[in-house]
């Protein structure tokens, strides 16, 4: 659903994405893994349309969508829950949800609030609390919630638990992995290599906006060594 074919993107004159290639297939669960600055970011930026292509191409359903305008990549499915969350600090949680649902793509079986509180049962009780007030753990949820509103056909966590309790951590990787167990497309971008393997299909590792590592849990695994070289840890 999901091809990125050798795409190079950067800031002004300086080149970040030099060639990146990745898929994320309907249903699965995708990994964008490597240290920080290696372009995982850039790359979910320039997949959003927030950032245009300086080359190679990137297809979305049977669209070719490179250099396509935000809201264009928006409607087409793509959700995207940003690093650092950037949530409407003034608006309520209900606004926060109800905002982006106006984007919304198609699906059989539409987002509604209530199925947003069911899954996030705190979101639930701080529904009318400026979201500026939540904690970093609540405004992720909400930011996850936010872009399910929008019915993604792919939905895409850039730093997915960075910098979160560990128990709010839990609570998102329980989440993703119901996710997945109903068939959402997934692409995950963070560091927590144990819970990754046991979660995803397949995994893509950035190593100076080159994608340098490809391969499933099983690969990861036999190439150990090569893996923690790149993502340093
Ligand atoms: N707006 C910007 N203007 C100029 N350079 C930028 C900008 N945003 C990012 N960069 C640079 O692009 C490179 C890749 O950044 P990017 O955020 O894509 O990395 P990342 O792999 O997502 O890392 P992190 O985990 O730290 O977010 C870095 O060297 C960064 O300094």
């Amino acid at each position: 659903m999901l091809t990125v074919s050798n795409l190079q993107a950067g800031y002004g004159q300086s080149q970040v994405l030099f060639d990146v290639s990745l898929e994320v297939r309907e249903g699965e669960l995708v990994t964008l893994m490597g240290r920080n600055g290696m372009g995982k970011t850039t790359t979910v930026r320039s997949i959003m349309g927030l950032l245009s292509p300086k080359g190679g191409r990137i297809r979305f359903g049977d669209r070719d969508i490179t250099g396509a305008a935000p809201e264009k990549v928006a409607r087409l499915g793509a959700g995207l829950v940003p690093e650092g969350r950037q949530v409407f600090r003034t608006l309520s949680v209900r606004e926060n949800l109800i905002a982006t649902a106006a984007n919304r793509g198609r699906r059989p079986d539409p987002w509604t609030l209530e199925r947003v509180y069911n899954l996030f049962p705190r979101m639930r009780e701080r529904a009318d609390q400026s979201a500026g007030t939540l904690s970093g753990g609540e405004q992720q949820m909400l930011a996850v919630g936010r872009a399910l509103m929008t019915n993604p056909s792919l939905l895409i966590l850039d730093e997915a638990t960075e910098g979160l309790a560990p128990v709010i951590r839990a609570e998102i990787w329980r989440v993703v992995e119901l996710l997945k167990a109903e068939g959402q497309s997934i692409l995950l971008i963070d560091k927590n290599l144990a819970v990754l393997k046991r979660l995803a299909d397949r995994h893509y590792i950035l190593e100076k906006g080159r994608t340098v590592w490809s391969g499933s849990g099983a690969d990861l695994d036999r190439d150990h060594e090569e893996v923690q070289g790149y993502v340093g840890l």
